[in-house]
């Protein structure tokens, strides 16, 4: 499974929380995120993870892109709905693809739990 990791600043402890709770999920899938996020992860998880551009600089764009050619199967994309973003236009290009191509996307932590469960249940086929 192929799943983008992506989080706003405010957010991204919650997602690093969560990835900690399921690291032997995430641990058997193949991870992709924006810059900042993805070192957060790998430094205070230790999992391997492939990073791009950080978000304001074209990194949502370029995991989209990813998911335009079919490589992405799963994203958690944890927004922070109360704080303008330089680059919005990007965010709201990208949650688009996402429901362009009907990948699955979990955008708050509440929806990432289910999310997570999908996941680990396509492992197991
Ligand atoms: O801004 C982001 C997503 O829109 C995330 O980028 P970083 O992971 O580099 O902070």
């Amino acid at each position: 499974m192929n799943v983008a990791l992506i989080a706003h600043d405010k957010k991204k402890l919650d997602l690093v929380m969560f990835v900690k709770e399921w690291k032997h999920v995430f641990g058997q899938c193949n991870l992709f995120a924006t810059k900042t996020t993805g070192t957060l992860i790998e430094e205070k998880i230790g999992l391997d993870i492939k990073t791009f551009n950080s978000g304001p600089l074209g990194g949502d764009l370029q995991i989209g892109a990813l998911l335009v050619t079919g490589d992405i199967d799963f994203v958690i994309f944890l927004r922070d709905p109360l704080t303008a973003q330089p680059h919005e236009p990007d965010v709201s290009a990208f949650l688009r693809i996402c429901d362009v191509h009907n990948i699955p996307l979990a955008t708050n932590v509440a929806s990432a739990e289910a999310l997570v469960l999908e996941i680990e249940k396509h492992l197991k086929k």
